[in-house]
């Protein structure tokens, strides 16, 4: 017979071992700080400031009608929300709305009857302001412009729900997803946004095959709402409060997606594929850790999860990336025919600047995928001086640990 579940855990694992705060705590009382990575520290987490509880019937804009902002409205869609799918392209609206199908992505499907398409225009205040939920589902790299247009349009004292699925890194200032938010719309709205990221390819979503996210936000109510917004059955949303990590994590992991495709390419068996996602796992917990976000963050669905699924499937962007290049394709010839964005194609360029300016030393692996990429080096010979590597300890985390982090923090006065 199988043991109740429902018994009280012990009240360490209540707690957490993460310095979690009970609610009974008198302000006087110092905080549990058990655990030194600035961006976990979950006493961080900040009111609820968006207006409602998105439980049924929410109003939901998806700002981006590709791949993942499709595949998310039809998921919202489906459990009987109002969605309004934006798009940039004309036809991709009067086609949308006139058929029910999507005339670039999975253009077989018919979408659910709670869709609506709007655009080409971007929508206004008044618009905007009657949602209840604006997901982004726009590449990183067009993030920053958009959300410069937006940002008047938000009423910020009465904010909807602000969900963001994009995984990279902008290229130039290499900035995070919370720190544009921070720049073109202010620290509040950085504050309450959440971020869903985690293994999840969309034509699967869409397929309902069971799928598992992360789901964090600064703000835990937030979290929390966006969490049951979307949890289903064949759906499940797993919270947390290390946004940094896990951004990291959704945008790293294409970086070692495209090295893992190099290696299929050049033919190279299970073996080296293993090989390239545990070593790119441990580049991605050194970055992050001195970043300053929690290693324990890159073992979650955003990070080993997800570095799992796109370093092993075709299905993936990133991957498919790198098996051309491996295969002799030039990039530019990949790019234009791929049809759809791969961010580690940016992000391997504001990797390569991050672990300039982190001084971490030994992620060889995010070095060659920039050569490869921008520097015409042949993905044999960055094979071939990945194997050449002095032997080395198998993990070591930088011993610098946060600047970045703490800094964003400060400034989102967390
Ligand atoms: N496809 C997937 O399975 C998943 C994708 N993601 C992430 O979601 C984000 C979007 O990915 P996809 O939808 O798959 O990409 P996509 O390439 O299929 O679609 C991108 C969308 O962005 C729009 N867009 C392009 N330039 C724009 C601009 N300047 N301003 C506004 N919109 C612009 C395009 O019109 C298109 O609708 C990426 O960051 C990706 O990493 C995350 C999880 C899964
Ligand atoms: O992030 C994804 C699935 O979780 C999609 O990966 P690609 O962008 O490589 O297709």
């Amino acid at each position: 017979m199988q043991k109740s579940v429902t018994a009280t855990p012990p009240r360490a694992l209540r707690l957490g071992t993460l310095g979690l705060r009970t609610r009974s705590r008198s302000p006087s009382t110092p905080r549990p700080r058990r655990y030194s990575f600035a961006a976990l520290d979950s006493f961080r987490y900040q009111m609820a400031t968006s207006k409602v509880q998105p439980e049924s019937n929410s109003k939901v804009l998806i700002l981006g009608a590709g791949n993942f902002g499709s595949c998310l409205a039809e998921h919202l869609g489906d459990s009987d929300h109002r969605v309004f799918l934006w798009a940039r392209e004309e036809d991709v609206v009067k086609h949308f709305n006139s058929t029910q199908k999507h005339s670039k992505y999975l253009p077989d499907h018919t979408f659910s009857k709670n869709i609506v398409a709007v655009g080409p225009e971007l929508p206004d205040g008044t618009f905007i302001n009657e949602m209840d939920v604006v997901l982004f589902a726009i590449p990183t790299q067009f993030l920053r412009q958009n959300l410069e247009i937006l940002n008047s349009s938000f009423d910020k004292g009465k904010l909807p729900l602000l969900i963001f699925v994009n995984k990279g890194i902008e290229i130039g200032t290499d900035a995070l997803t919370l720190e544009i938010i921070a720049d073109t719309c202010g620290v509040e709205v950085a504050k309450a946004a959440t971020f869903i990221s985690g293994p999840s390819f969309a034509k699967e979503i869409v397929r309902r095959k069971p799928t598992s996210v992360s789901v964090v936000s600064f703000t835990e109510a937030e979290a929390n709402k966006t969490a049951a917004l979307f949890h289903q059955p064949h759906f499940r949303c797993y919270t947390g409060s290390d946004p940094i990590g896990v951004e990291l994590s959704g945008a790293l992991k294409n970086v070692y997606a495209i090295a893992a495709g190099m290696s299929d390419g050049l033919g190279y068996e299970n073996n080296t594929r293993a090989m390239i996602i545990t070593r790119g796992l441990a580049e991605m917990t050194c970055i992050g850790t001195a970043y300053g976000a929690s290693p324990l963050t890159f073992l979650g669905l955003a990070g080993v999860g997800d570095l799992f699924l796109t370093c092993s499937s075709s299905s993936s962007r990133n991957y498919t990336v790198g098996k051309r290049l491996g295969q002799g394709e030039q990039l530019d010839t990949i790019i234009e025919t791929l049809g759809s964005v791969a961010e580690g194609v940016s992000t391997a360029k504001s990797v390569r600047e991050l672990i300039r300016k982190l001084g971490v030393v030994n992620c060889p692996i995010a070095e060659r995928v920039y050569e490869v990429l921008y520097e015409g080096k042949s993905t044999n010979t960055a094979v071939t001086e990945l194997m050449l590597l002095p032997q080395s300890r198998e993990l070591t985390l930088p011993p610098t640990i946060g600047k970045p982090a703490e800094k964003l923090l400060q400034r989102l006065g967390l």
